[in-house]
């Protein structure tokens, strides 16, 4: 099938390659011109496992890139894969997906035969059929049902393991205007559906939207819920993760999604349950359990920073941050709860030196006042306490001697050497 896809960031970047992997003809859209020549030169612009051997294989054949929207004509089916960003407010701003459909609703009045659009961004429900829809049938001139079909098909890829999360997916949910569009979404996944332990869920355009909030709001506030319980079970003086590890086992409960500690940030969890909870009031419903959700994770910095300062006093002392992305095997740090650590630590007048893999220079624009190390070691160096902010593998390997007091906070439940410490804590433990 030939596939255009709008935006190229880590879902349509990804997409575009595994799309093409599976036998479809693949062109990017683009507006960043930079990303359109790397893709077009066979590398990854965005680093994620599996998916450079990907665009190397294909780029040039099956996959290409473009900042031209009219390439859009040569293909059947199109994904707006366009960031749905946070309003300040906190609600849901569509000014990108508006822009995106416009300049797609143009390039498609010009086309000869039926088209199908897909929206693939995180959107409320309702955006697609009353937003999209519109601003598609009045710069194109169709109609939807009348050589214009609509569907709304989520994304449930992770960053860091975004290449087989799309290919080995638990789900496919499938939202459509009708049974063709339907038709077309599951001949383009059947590579993936076929003989696999992923389900397909047909829906209308609706529900499909809500599902993508819905799963996001449940998974964020499982986290939530494991680190209330966790902080319950850290004043008893109990190690929650034997606690969740049992529960874990219970299989209505599941033993995923169960590390307590720092809490959740990212691109995609803080910005979709607040769009989901300034869409409910808008509603007229008081999203009351997600409110808590989001007040428990961010509590969870401030809680990390107050259990260091019972050990360490902080005004003046040198406190070494150790890791700076939201979770492992990243370089974002976009709501990464390492950056509300910092912002305490700061407050409490602590001289702050940082340690990641691959994150700092993400950071040091936004924090040119602090210290930047090249290794944990180099961080922990004279330092008289760290915290631990994300569990990257290498922090199993810590060894504390340089460090002026051997004092380490663990917001992530890493597997250090306790017994090298004088004192080790647990956020949660
Ligand atoms: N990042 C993730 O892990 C996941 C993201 N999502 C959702 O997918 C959507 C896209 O997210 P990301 O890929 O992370 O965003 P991103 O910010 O990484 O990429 C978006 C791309 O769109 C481009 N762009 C902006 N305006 C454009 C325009 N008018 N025409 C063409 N290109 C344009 C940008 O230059 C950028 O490269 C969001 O709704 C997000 O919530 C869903 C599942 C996973
Ligand atoms: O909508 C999205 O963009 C994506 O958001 C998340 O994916 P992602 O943000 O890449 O990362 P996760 O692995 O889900 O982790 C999110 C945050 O939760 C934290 N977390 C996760 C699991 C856990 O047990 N404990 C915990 O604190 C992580 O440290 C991280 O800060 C979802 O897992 C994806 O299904 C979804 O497609």
């Amino acid at each position: 099938m030939d596939v255009s896809i709008v935006g190229s960031g880590y879902v349509g970047t990804t997409i575009a390659a595994c799309l093409a992997d599976i036998g479809h003809d693949v062109v990017n859209i683009e507006i960043d011109e930079e990303i359109v020549a790397t893709i077009n030169a066979g590398e990854a612009p965005i680093h994620e496992a599996g998916l450079e051997e990907r665009i190397a294989e294909h780029a040039g054949t099956s996959l290409r890139a473009t900042t031209d929207y009219d390439e859009v004509r040569e293909t059947d089916v199109t994904f707006l894969c366009l960031p749905t960003p946070q309003a300040d407010d906190g609600s849901l701003d569509l000014a990108i997906m508006r822009a995106g459909a416009e300049s797609l609703g143009r390039a498609l009045a010009e086309k000869d035969g039926d088209h199908l659009v897909v929206v693939k961004s995180t959107v409320l429900p309702g955006t697609t059929e009353e937003v999209v829809g519109p601003i598609l049938e009045d710069e194109s001139g169709r109609q939807i049902g009348d050589g214009l079909e609509l569907a709304m098909n989520p994304e449930f890829l992770r960053m860091s393991t975004a290449v087989a999360d799309f290919l080995e997916p638990d789900k496919v949910v499938i939202g459509a205007s009708s049974d063709g569009a339907a038709q077309t979404l599951r001949e383009l996944y059947s590579p993936i559906l076929e003989g696999k332990q992923t389900d397909l869920v047909e829906t209308d355009i609706r529900e499909a939207e809500l599902i993508k909030y819905a799963n996001n709001a449940f998974l964020a506030s499982k986290v939530s819920l494991v680190n209330d319980l966790g902080n319950i079970s850290k004043e008893y003086g109990a190690d929650a993760y034997e606690v969740l590890d049992a529960v874990g086992l219970d299989d209505r409960i599941s033993e995923r999604f169960m590390r307590s500690g720092l809490g959740w940030g990212g691109s995609c969890f803080p910005k979709d349950v607040n769009a989901l909870r300034a869409g409910a009031r808008e509603q007229g419903y008081d999203p009351e359990l997600l409110d808590a959700a989001v007040s428990v994770n961010d509590e969870q910095p401030r809680r990390l920073v107050a259990l260091l300062a019972e050990h360490v006093p902080l005004e003046g002392a040198r406190i070494a941050v150790l890791g700076l992305s939201f979770k492992p095997g990243t370089d974002d740090v976009r709501k990464s709860r390492a950056l509300d650590v910092i912002e305490h630590l700061r407050e409490r007048g602590a001289d702050v030196v940082a340690y990641d893999p691959v994150a700092v220079e993400n950071v040091r624009p936004d924090y040119p006042e602090i210290e930047y190390a090249d290794s944990a070691d180099e961080a922990l160096a004279g330092a008289d306490g760290a915290v631990v902010a994300t569990d990257w593998p290498e922090f199993d390997d810590l060894a504390f001697d340089g460090m002026a007091r051997r004092v380490l906070v663990d917001g992530r439940r890493i597997d250090v050497d306790r017994e090298a410490l004088e004192i080790y804590e647990g956020l949660t433990w």
